[in-house]
């Protein structure tokens, strides 16, 4: 399973953990404005915004998993089995496939008013990509700097919510992860008093009672809850640094650590990558599971008018400084 978390500080910052038992090989694409998208059933668009995010590259085709625009809207696609339903194709309506949404949305909009208007007319249609990459099921979180909503096609039709908690995991469907916080309106990072009863001393022995009760499980519902209440209550100061490390920590408390969580025949999930993008100067930054050192791509070192695809393989080896120059054996 995924979260993706919003944060704000003096700038604005998306990210995401990818969780997932083995990778596709994904990597940091630059998709410029003149790259020529082909949308299987809305023509060829030969300009846009330019995109950075990322994204499996098959068949010369930017697959994205998440990505921002040089304007600074952002969407990422979680997993969201069981409940994700794809549609045929109908007339008088824009015909876009699951993969096709984010450079759909990111090609043309730079704010989610703008995105609204887009999605009166979406249709998510059952078209897979290849015979190798067929359909999975995916929800959207959707941001720009000033909010956050969730796209959901589901049976029923094209949900779209306002998401205030900036935060997205998997199943069940967001308005049952929305309501699911109720639960939890007593946690608090405050130190809590005694109201079990009056007729007893009881005393917190620890900081950090507060939010005893936030689930600690990897359930898509528990990371949902843990990820908001984390955000909600982060304190960070505003530099590019202070900002990134607090976003990192945020995810970090939803990542997956592989064991805990088998995932069939193909080992456990774990977060393959977790990424936090500066959505407002196009800065990408990630880590993967076994580099902890945090590289960054600048999408505004690359030429942006281009119609050529760049693509950063995602640099996963661990990256250890040696302090006083110890030789680490094996
Ligand atoms: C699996 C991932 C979600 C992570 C997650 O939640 N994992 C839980 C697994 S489990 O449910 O717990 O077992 C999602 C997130 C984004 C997706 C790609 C989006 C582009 C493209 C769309 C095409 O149509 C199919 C191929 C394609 C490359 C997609 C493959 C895969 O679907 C990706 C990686």
């Amino acid at each position: 399973m995924c979260t993706a978390v919003t944060y704000r500080t003096h700038d604005h910052y998306f990210g995401r953990n990818l969780d997932l038992p083995s990778s596709y090989q994904e990597t940091v694409t630059i998709t410029p404005r003149n790259f020529p998208l082909p949308f299987r059933r809305a023509g060829l668009r030969r300009k846009h915004y330019a995109i950075i995010g990322v994204a499996l590259v098959d068949r010369g085709y930017p697959l994205y998993y998440d990505a921002t625009n040089e304007k600074g809207l952002s969407i990422a696609g979680l997993n969201f089995p069981g409940n994700a339903d794809f549609k045929p194709e109908a007339p008088d309506m824009d015909n876009i496939a699951p993969y096709e949404l984010i450079p759909w949305l990111l090609g043309q909009c730079t704010s989610l008013d703008q995105v609204k208007v887009l999605l009166r007319r979406l249709n998510l249609i059952r078209l897979p990509f290849s015979e190798r990459l067929p359909l999975t099921p995916l929800h959207w979180m959707i941001s720009d700097r000033d909010g956050s909503m969730t796209l959901e096609s589901v049976q029923e039709g094209l949900r779209v919510y306002d998401n205030p908690v900036g935060v997205l995991t998997n199943n069940p469907p967001f308005d049952f992860q929305m309501h699911h916080l109720t639960n939890f309106l007593n946690l608090t990072r405050e130190s809590p008093t005694n109201r079990f009863s009056p007729e007893l001393h009881l005393e917190p022995y620890s900081l950090g009672m507060g939010a005893l009760g936030l689930p600690g499980d990897l359930s898509s519902a528990s990371r949902f809850v843990r990820a908001a209440f984390t955000k909600l209550n982060s304190v960070s100061g505003a530099s590019e640094s202070e900002s990134i490390s607090q976003c990192f920590h945020i995810l970090g408390s939803v990542a997956q650590y592989r064991g805990c969580a088998r995932a069939g025949d193909d080992g456990f999930e774990h977060t393959l990558y977790t990424s936090c993008c500066n959505t407002d100067r196009g800065l990408y930054y990630y880590t993967t599971y076994e580099n902890s050192q945090i590289t960054c791509v600048d999408l505004h070192r690359e030429r942006l008018d281009s119609d050529q695809l760049v693509v950063y393989p995602m640099l996963k080896g661990q990256r250890i400084y040696l302090q006083n120059g110890c030789v680490p054996q094996r």
